[in-house]
């Protein structure tokens, strides 16, 4: 369980706080799906969540957190154009500390999975298309054994085939009652047949934590796009809190 009690963060002294008075937990056993507006500080929040921004919170404590037991996927996870697909697979699988195989085709047993695998292994990063690089990198990074895992919305510029991949893959591992999984997206219909706990990120605070169906009904829309619009256009906020 990942418990984030009273955190607050700002990137700089002129700019008031990204995140104030953060509260709330994140299970095993379900997809945890962040949910917020652009820059409502989703990806802050993973990078506090995964140490990279954890120094610099002005007050709170995140509990349950080991970094080496973390794997932090993020939005623009860039290598050098220039390496093939297959030195990905090494720089990734070979370079982990708990990864034991030296043969990392076994892993793939699906021949779908194999097949793009091949054709990856042998293409430059710098030739694949956006799609190809996420579903790449994202696969390789779900054979890293961890306890944490953090995905910011990791489906995004993907085909509807390699999404669902990714999409079950995410469902699968948040089985694991041992792990952590938190998810960012802005396509919420993907949410409808996943066992996730929404928590919903605006101005700061975490407004809403709950399943979908709870979304949907709180927030009064069949359509979870509109419900989103719902609970933004209604939001009457709170007295701004920028002093601790
Ligand atoms: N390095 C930085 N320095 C200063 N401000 C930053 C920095 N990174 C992000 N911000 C600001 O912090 C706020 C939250 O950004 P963040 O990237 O966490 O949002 P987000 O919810 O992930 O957005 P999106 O949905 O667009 O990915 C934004 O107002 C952004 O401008």
């Amino acid at each position: 369980m990942v418990k984030l009690d009273n955190l607050y963060f700002k990137y700089n002294e002129t700019r008031g706080y990204v995140l104030k008075n953060i509260s709330t937990t994140f299970e095993p056993g379900v997809v945890n799906v962040l949910l917020g507006v652009n820059g409502s500080g989703k990806t802050t929040l993973f990078d506090i969540i995964s140490g990279i921004l954890l120094k610099k919170v002005d007050k709170g404590v995140v509990h349950g957190v080991n970094i080496k037991d973390t794997m932090y996927m993020t939005q623009g996870m860039l290598f050098p154009m220039g390496l093939k697909g297959k030195d990905l697979i090494r720089l990734f699988l070979k370079g982990d500390y708990r990864y034991q195989s030296k043969k990392h085709h076994d892993f793939f047993d699906d021949e779908y999975f194999k097949e793009k695998l091949e054709y990856l292994s042998n293409t430059y990063y710098g030739d694949m298309s956006i799609g190809e690089r996420r579903w790449l990198t994202f696969t390789l990074a779900m054979k890293l054994e961890r306890k944490i895992y953090l995905f910011d919305e990791p489906t995004s510029g993907v085909d509807p085939h390699s999404k669902v991949d990714i999409l079950d893959s995410i469902m699968n591992l948040s089985k694991n009652k041992n792990k952590v999984v938190i998810m960012s997206t802005h396509v919420l219909h993907d949410l409808s047949e996943m066992n996730c706990k929404i928590h919903l990120l605006h101005r700061g605070k975490i407004n809403f934590v709950g399943t979908y169906d709870e979304f949907l009904k709180k927030f009064n829309h069949s359509n979870p796009d509109k419900a989103f619009r719902n609970f933004i256009d209604n939001y009457l906020g709170e007295v701004e809190q920028d002093v601790l």
